[in-house]
């Protein structure tokens, strides 16, 4: 569950009179999310989200995410917009947060996704991709290589106690990164938690995809890596090699990643695979009992990064050589 901070019913009904959207009928948190307190709120025009914005999000960076969702959807792209104040803000407070109020997308997230899925998936990836381009504000990945070593120094002396062994593996897997992280790759703004639950679908067709709060600047095959993972794994741990082939395919309808972009997979597949693993590590060792969040299992991820260690060639993902 994701409401850390709860709202008035009075001070709501305040906060929105500084916005032209019709009068507060009903309000509710929202159960899903892990970063943000969320609400959805009933008035007598549109519904809309109201989002605080916790601890974890930078206030700094906040113009960065707001500015590109409108910059995306200006462009095309099916997600939230967010709504001006009347003067013109797009931010404002409530509880002591901050908080912004976004358009309601239609559509739900799949929980049993299928290749033809993915496909479409690959394709509003790339599509956000190009869309990205031109956005004039940036935002450096604080959880590429750097961020993931100050994760792990915080993480690394109780790893052990999720699985023996992993202090020694991660260590030496974050040095393997350092040495053979690609950097000259096709670079933009991408999404960086392009996760079932960030993308909505109304019956077949993929209806928008939300939740831009770890967007970034980063190499754009990263982000199709962190896809992947996301995507084309089945429960028992297996890779889905239709499922890889179709986010693929869908992918390079839109934008074909080039011959580097398509060798360096293996290796950004594990670093984003390291991403996920870390920040569920972390948050697995440190979110107090009773906390009303449901923790991610960071061993996915681990299982993941194995997975990745060992592929050989990107056909392997579903791909042609
Ligand atoms: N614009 C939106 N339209 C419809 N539902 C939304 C929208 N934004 C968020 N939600 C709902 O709120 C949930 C949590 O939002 P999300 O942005 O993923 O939160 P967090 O940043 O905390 O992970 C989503 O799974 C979805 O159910
Ligand atoms: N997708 C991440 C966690 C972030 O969750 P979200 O609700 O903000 O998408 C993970 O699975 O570890």
């Amino acid at each position: 569950m994701a409401v850390y901070t709860d709202i008035s019913e009075g001070d709501l009904k305040h906060f929105l009179q500084q916005y032209d959207v019709g009068e507060l009928t009903s309000y509710k948190g929202i159960a899903e999310g892990v970063e943000n307190s969320n609400f959805l709120l009933h008035t007598t025009r549109d519904p809309l989200i109201l989002t605080l914005y916790e601890k974890r999000v930078e206030k700094n960076d906040l113009p960065f995410f707001l500015g590109l969702m409108q910059h995306l959807s200006a462009r095309g792209l099916s997600c939230p917009l967010p709504l001006p104040r009347r003067d013109g803000e797009l931010l404002g407070e409530l509880s002591g947060r901050p908080a912004a109020l976004i358009s309601f997308l239609e559509g739900m997230w799949l929980r049993k996704p299928e290749a033809r899925h993915c496909r479409e998936v690959g394709k509003a990836l790339a599509q956000m991709h190009l869309a990205g381009e031109g956005f004039s504000i940036e935002r450096p990945n604080a959880l590429s290589l750097d961020g993931w070593r100050t994760l792990w120094a915080k993480a690394a002396d109780r790893a052990d106690e999720v699985e023996g062994g992993l202090q020694e593996e991660i260590s030496s897997e974050l040095d393997f990164l350092g040495r053979h992280w690609p950097n000259d790759l096709p670079a933009g703004v991408i999404h960086a938690d392009l996760f079932q639950d960030n993308v909505f679908f109304l019956g077949d067709g993929l209806s928008g995809l939300i939740d831009f709060y770890f967007a970034c600047n980063d190499l754009l095959a990263y982000d199709v890596s962190i896809c992947l993972n996301a995507w084309c794994f089945e429960k028992d741990g297996a890779y889905n090699v239709t499922k890889g082939k179709a986010l693929l395919e869908g992918y390079q309808s839109v934008r074909p990643l080039s011959d580097e972009e398509l060798a360096a997979l293996p290796v950004l597949a594990r670093g984003s695979a390291l991403r996920f693993f870390l920040t569920r590590l972390y948050d697995w060792l440190t979110t107090p009992a009773g906390a009303l969040v449901v923790k991610k299992d960071p061993l996915e991820y681990l299982r993941k990064l194995r997975f990745h260690r060992q592929v050989g060639s990107v056909a392997e993902y579903g791909v042609a050589a």
